[in-house]
């Protein structure tokens, strides 16, 4: 049984702005599933599809046997803006994932009960952060907020991890830390996971199956031995031969690292 299932799923807004078009595919439980293509291509709405933010115009997508939407908050979010509360210590923050299953007015007294805590704890673990679970989060590098973001939907103990360009603001080294927390995390508790990445090195370095979407559609379905350069092209530039022109043509223009550093 997959965990993940999206069945002729097709997104339009407004009258005609097709978002996604009758897509379908399903992900076996554990999977890391990375989801490329270029601006404007439908992944933001596909994750929204997935965790029932968004209602698809038809089709229907079922998680863990569950059409979406239903009373369980079955799908963690992590963020490209990490949307902590920066006077909060990582713990807090990490414990506000809790939220959505601990009696509200418990939570608003910050009256957690210990099984939430011991989540948190375990969850900071997870990410690396345990020593630094007291540290207000205000004061954390963008990597290690991007952790207790993490933390935070891990604590939700969510059927579906989704993570929305989860590392674009973060430098190169802490982008890939970032990721190779994810993924670990991911597969310690078998969390299936759908993160859309826009470099695609990273992605090819840490998914075990990617997804290529282009104007609404699903271009691209497979594995890192699938995804070759001319995959990566056609997904990001199809057949505008002028626009991958213009793009080789800026990467080899730009300064090395360094060049201009006075
Ligand atoms: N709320 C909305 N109302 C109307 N059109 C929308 C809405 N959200 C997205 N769109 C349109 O749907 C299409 C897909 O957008 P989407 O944000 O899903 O793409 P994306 O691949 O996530 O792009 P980006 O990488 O820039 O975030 C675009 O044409 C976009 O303009």
């Amino acid at each position: 049984m997959p965990a993940v299932s999206l069945d002729n799923v097709t997104k339009i807004y407004g009258r005609d702005t097709v978002a996604l078009e009758d897509i379908s595919f399903e992900i076996p439980e554990g999977e890391f599933v990375v989801l490329l293509g270029p601006s404007g291509a439908g992944k933001s709405t596909m994750l929204r599809v997935l965790n029932g933010l968004t209602q698809p115009t038809e089709g229907e997508v079922i998680i863990n046997e569950k059409p979406v939407g239903g009373e369980r908050s079955e799908v963690g979010m992590v963020f490209q803006m990490h949307y902590l509360i920066e006077s909060m210590s990582a713990f807090r923050n990490a414990l506000t994932g809790a939220l959505s299953r601990s009696n509200f007015a418990q939570s608003a007294l910050t009256m957690y009960p210990d099984e939430d805590k011991r989540a948190a704890l375990e969850a900071l673990e997870t990410v690396g952060l345990l020593d630094e679970a007291g540290q207000r989060a205000g004061s954390m590098s963008g990597g290690q907020k991007q952790r207790v973001g993490i933390a935070r939907a891990l604590v939700q103990d969510p059927d579906l991890l989704l993570a929305d360009e989860p590392v674009s603001s973060l430098d190169p080294k802490a982008a890939k830390d970032v990721m190779r927390y994810m993924k670990e995390a991911a597969k310690e508790r078998n969390l299936t996971t759908v993160a859309s990445l826009h470099q695609v090195n990273i992605a090819r370095e840490f998914g075990d199956r990617f997804l290529g979407v282009r104007d609404g559609e699903l271009i691209f379905d497979g594995d890192r031995e699938d995804l070759t350069m001319d995959v990566v092209d056609q997904i990001y530039y199809g057949d505008d031969e002028a626009a991958k022109e213009r793009a080789e043509n800026l990467a080899t223009t730009a300064p090395e690292r360094g060049e201009d550093d006075e």
